[in-house]
């Protein structure tokens, strides 16, 4: 089995007096395409937030690639290899596609140039020189995703990348993730489309009330549809 890339223990984060994680514990192994269920409001979204450092009210361990993560400040998360794709994406509206994508500063070795990007976005060549404003919400993710590949970092953090996109754009950016499986990208992803996040995690995590409550490979999505029914509520 490959190495952990990501180990959390015993997670607990909190926005000023609420506290909303209580003891996450999660691995994510080099290669791996994680993906974390849940309902609402369940602390999803605070977990990516507390694991890039955005949350500094917390307790418990984050280590990525061995690395104790309590004494890295924010500005130095994606140095250390974590690359994160809010659920709104930051594309800078008055830049263009390229500025946008060029934005990140390159971290480590082994990203992706920016040809080959451009191989796996065409649409993002074609609408190199547009402001960001032009884009339709579909290509906002793929630049959000695009500009994170090439600064080299090794882990993939991704919130919601599929909500509110047309599906065949949905469609798209699984064959996009798809590929960056193949080359080794490990992906750790908050989904709420339940069928697009069946077709390319390796391995699940059902997240309620602040932990997760389980843990499974894809293989055994058929025997846990009954707790997911359950927790998920669908
Ligand atoms: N900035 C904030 N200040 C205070 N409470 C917050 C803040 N952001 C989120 N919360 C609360 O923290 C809890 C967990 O929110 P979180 O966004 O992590 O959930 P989630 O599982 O990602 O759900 P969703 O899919 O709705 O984003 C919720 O009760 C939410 O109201």
């Amino acid at each position: 089995m490959a190495a952990p890339l990501l180990q959390v223990s015993n997670l607990n984060a909190w926005y000023g007096e609420s506290h909303i994680l209580h003891g996450v514990d999660m691995t994510v192994r080099e290669g791996e395409t994680i993906t974390i269920l849940g309902r609402n409001g369940v602390g999803k979204t605070t977990t990516l937030r507390t694991i890039m450092g955005i949350i500094r009210e917390r307790k418990g361990e984050i280590r990525f690639n061995g690395r104790d993560m309590a004494g890295v400040p924010l500005h130095r998360t994606a140095h250390v290899g974590l690359g994160f794709v809010p659920e709104e994406r930051g594309i800078f509206s008055t830049l263009t596609v390229e500025e946008n994508l060029m934005l990140p500063p390159v971290v480590a070795e082994g990203g992706m140039p920016v040809a080959e990007i451009y191989e796996l976005f065409p649409n993002l060549y074609e609408r190199r020189g547009s402001p960001g404003t032009k884009l339709s919400g579909g290509e906002q993710q793929m630049l959000a995703i695009a500009r994170i590949l090439r600064t080299g970092v090794k882990l993939l953090i991704l919130d919601e990348p599929t909500e509110g996109l047309a599906p065949v754009i949905v469609q798209r950016i699984g064959e996009i993730l798809k590929t960056l499986k193949e080359r080794g990208m490990t992906v750790l992803m908050v989904e709420q489309n339940f069928r697009f996040a069946s077709r390319i995690a390796d391995r699940f995590y059902l997240m309620d009330h602040g932990k997760m409550v389980a843990d499974f490979p894809v293989g055994e999505l058929p025997e846990r549809m009954d707790t997911l029914h359950k927790v998920l509520g669908v």
